[in-house]
């Protein structure tokens, strides 16, 4: 474990040091923080990060931070993030693995989710934590400015980081139970609910239908807006059914280049491609006996699709570069906020797969179609969020949640959650009150357009300004927004951006910055 450390015995000494002080430590707040600062002294890193899943599994929270030598947990306001959108932690959460970038420059990934930094950040590590259930619940990121090697570090930091995790839990289950929520009384429908919050007609439907899928392998498909919970609905059929004590294996298509989304998948043989310089399973093999859930299945390349289809139908995977199969039972569940049937009917999707994906579709409804949820939903997440930050449970002022109950929201649950999360640490006293949420005066659902439609739009025309003022050369272009060309490429055809697009704009807008 330290054979790659100059001073393994003096490492070794500073880690038990390190392990006993976590071990006295009676309360979660300073355990995380301890981990945080124990893991960038320990490694050298000029920062160290820890992040944990809330108790859906589907929320990633910054919990401790520990930046050039001093903790600074509070630094930028909430340090919530929704890790879906974060594709490298996603990575390391959902497979597993321990992921080492040397040169951030070059890499693929996002890394907004690091402090802003004059200094820049170079190189990063982050390792997956398992609690005592060895379920993976969290995350350990180092950071440093400089070509560093963490990989040394690795095993040593993710066994005190396990070690915390499961004190974290201990001190849990001795914790006690959190006092009843106001106004909320728990009716015989949530005991029914697999887990969501909602007691609307329309959510009563939707827990009708996971209860008639819990217990046989029928392909699910999950259909709603940005934020409306299918990915919670996909967990949910899994954690209640048959399938539960297996794996529940996560792939966002549209996370993936398609020639990386293919490896995930389907696995690879030592030597198949430049860099498979190990045999991998793919996500299909490690979720046998359990549950593989595709989210944004929309986007799935079409020569992809075919080969979805070719699995759907055989349940045999070969992994690149091998010509052996190999046989699996694994459950599919698929998820989109796209309408498939037009995508079938413009060519951009294969009826065949189509109609393998939709043998049971679950719709989720948009929040504004469950008004008389938003009430529900708000005083939940607002009691979860003062139990994480250790608060006494807020007090709701007059109108407070009537005004939240009519307001539209285009992004959906996960936008009542985070407003909730920034309320909690913009008020005074505990009380919430309705300036707390800054909603728009007007809040029509105008312009007919949801989140995702929104930030789509922006990209694109930041695509096409960029590629204008290159005058369409992709290299220089993805050379100014700072990515591999290989990535721009992928996120033109992602965003249906053609060159006839560029020539038409040209024809018809002054050139940015005129
Ligand atoms: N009915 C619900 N009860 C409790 N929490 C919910 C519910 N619906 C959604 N959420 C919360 O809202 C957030 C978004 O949910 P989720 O990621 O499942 O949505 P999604 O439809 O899969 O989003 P996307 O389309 O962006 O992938 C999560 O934090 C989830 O826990």
């Amino acid at each position: 474990m330290f054979d790659q450390l100059s001073r393994p015995l003096d490492y070794a000494e500073q880690l038990l040091v390190r392990f006993a002080a976590l071990a006295r430590s009676r309360d979660n707040r300073e355990l995380q923080q301890g981990l945080a600062e124990a893991a960038g002294a320990l490694s050298g890193s000029a920062l160290s990060q820890l992040y944990l899943l809330d108790v859906t599994h589907t929320q990633l929270n910054l919990t401790a931070q520990w930046r050039d030598g001093r903790s600074c947990s509070r630094d930028g306001g909430t340090l919530s993030s929704d890790y879906r959108d974060q594709q490298l932690l996603q990575y390391c959460l959902t497979q597993n693995r321990p992921l080492h970038i040397d040169d951030l420059h070059g890499s693929l990934y996002q890394t907004d989710f690091l402090p802003a930094d004059a200094g820049q950040w170079r190189c990063l590590t982050c390792l997956p934590l398992q609690d005592g259930e060895q379920h993976v619940s969290g995350l350990l990121l180092l950071a440093g400015r400089a070509g560093q090697a963490f990989q040394a570090y690795e095993e040593s930091l993710q066994l005190l980081g396990n070690f915390t995790l499961q004190q974290l839990q201990l001190l849990q289950h001795n914790q006690p139970a959190s006092p009843p929520l106001p106004a909320v009384t728990p009716s015989t429908a949530l005991a029914r609910s697999y887990g969501l919050i909602g007691e609307s007609t329309a959510m009563q439907r939707v827990y009708q239908l996971i209860g008639k899928v819990l217990h046989n392998p029928v392909t699910v498909l999950i259909t709603g807006e940005t934020g409306t919970g299918k990915e919670l609905v996909a967990r949910a059929i899994h954690d209640y059914g048959s399938r539960r004590s297996e794996n529940f294996v996560v792939q966002n298509c549209a996370a993936l280049p398609e020639h990386l989304l293919e490896s995930e998948l389907f696995g690879y043989r030592r030597g198949a491609f430049t860099g498979a310089d190990r045999d991998y399973a793919g996500l299909i093999a490690s979720a046998d006996g359990g549950t593989l859930f595709l989210d944004e299945i929309g986007d799935m390349p079409l020569s992809l699709q075919a080969k979805l289809l070719r699995f759907l139908q055989e349940s045999e995977v070969r992994p690149l570069g091998s010509n052996q199969t190999r046989r699996v039972d694994v459950r599919i569940i698929t998820a989109t906020h796209q309408d498939l049937q037009s995508m079938v009917s413009k060519g951009l999707f294969r009826e065949d797969l189509y109609y393998r994906l939709t043998p049971f579709p679950i719709r989720l409804p948009p929040l504004r179609e469950r008004g008389e949820d938003i009430a529900l939903l708000a005083l939940r997440f607002a009691d979860e969020a003062c139990r994480f930050l250790h608060r006494s449970p807020c007090r709701w002022g007059e109108g407070t949640l009537q005004q939240l109950s009519s307001y539209s929201f285009p992004g959906n649950v996960r936008e009542l959650k985070g407003m909730i999360a920034r309320a909690l640490l913009l008020c005074e006293d505990n009380l919430l009150l309705p300036e707390h949420f800054n909603l728009p005066a007007d809040n029509g659902p105008a312009t007919g357009m949801n989140l995702r439609d929104r930030l789509e739009l922006v990209e694109r025309n930041l695509l096409l300004d960029c590629l204008q003022r290159n005058q369409g050369n992709q290299t220089s272009a993805a050379q100014e927004l700072g990515l591999p060309r290989r990535t721009l490429l992928y996120r033109m055809q992602r965003l249906n951006i053609s060159p006839a697009d560029l020539r038409t704009r040209e024809r018809h807008h002054v050139q940015p910055g005129q």
